[in-house]
């Protein structure tokens, strides 16, 4: 029978460096000979990817309601489940995902105040038992993650999304909600500081994975 598959995130505020090291993650499995699926939440699906582009989205007049915010991104998640990361995971892949249910406790329960009881319900309903086996909160502050996340801005010619517009505050509610996560859940989380030089980061990054993935081999 084939093992299942291992089923890692990558979590931390806006712009810590999420993007640019799941790369590294996944290369760093791969040269070790494991089948590796890079996602994202929300996301991973082409439907997943169109409540993504909702939930972004500045376009609409109406605000969008805090408890349908939190719906569509496990609506998003319930679908991702079923069509990309469960599959995966039964044929023996390793799943490596850009944010997945920490973000919701840090979002919608820290961010928009969301009593985490409620969010609780709705992870168990849509993941019936299933949570990540290794979780890299990448940690920085908010100030120094909206410096990267100008810098960004400067050089990519973007405009902000739904979330990138809110105030400080709620980044730093959003912060230390990830903490509180990884404080309570040590052996699941490791908290890796983001604010230094890629190399720094990275060289955080291998050993956690050294020291955490090498004994399930
Ligand atoms: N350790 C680092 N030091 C400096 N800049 C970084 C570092 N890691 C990422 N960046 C840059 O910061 C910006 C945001 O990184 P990104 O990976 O897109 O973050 P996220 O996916 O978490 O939003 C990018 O321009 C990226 O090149
Ligand atoms: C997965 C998830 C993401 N989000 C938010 C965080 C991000 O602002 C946004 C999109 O995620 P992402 O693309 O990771 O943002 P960035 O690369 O700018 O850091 O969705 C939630 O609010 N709740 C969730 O459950």
């Amino acid at each position: 029978m084939t093992q299942r598959g291992r089923f890692i995130t990558l979590e931390g505020g806006e712009g810590v460096g999420k993007s640019t090291n799941i790369a590294f993650v996944a290369g760093w499995l791969e040269a070790r000979g494991i089948d590796v699926v890079r996602t994202r939440e929300p996301g991973g699906t082409p439907l997943a990817e169109s409540i993504r582009a909702l939930l972004l989205s500045t376009d609409h007049a109406e605000p969008l309601d805090v408890d349908a915010e939190l719906l569509l991104m496990f609506a998003a998640r319930a679908q991702h489940l079923a069509e990309k990361i469960e599959p995966a995971l039964a044929r023996g892949a390793w799943v490596v995902c850009d944010r997945f249910t920490d973000a919701t406790f840090a979002y919608q329960g820290g961010g928009r105040g969301i009593d985490p009881a409620r969010i609780e319900v709705l992870e168990h309903f849509v993941q019936k038992g299933l949570a990540p086996d290794l979780t890299l909160l990448l940690d920085m502050s908010p100030e120094d993650s909206a410096r990267r996340l100008a810098g960004r801005l400067r050089s990519e010619n973007t405009t902000l999304d739904r979330f990138e517009r809110e105030q400080a505050m709620f980044f730093t509610a959003v912060r230390d909600a990830y903490l509180a996560r990884a404080h309570a859940e040590p052996r699941r989380f490791a908290v890796i500081d983001a604010a230094g030089p890629l190399e720094v980061v990275q060289r955080a990054l291998e050993a956690v994975l050294a020291e955490r993935v090498t004994p399930w081999r």
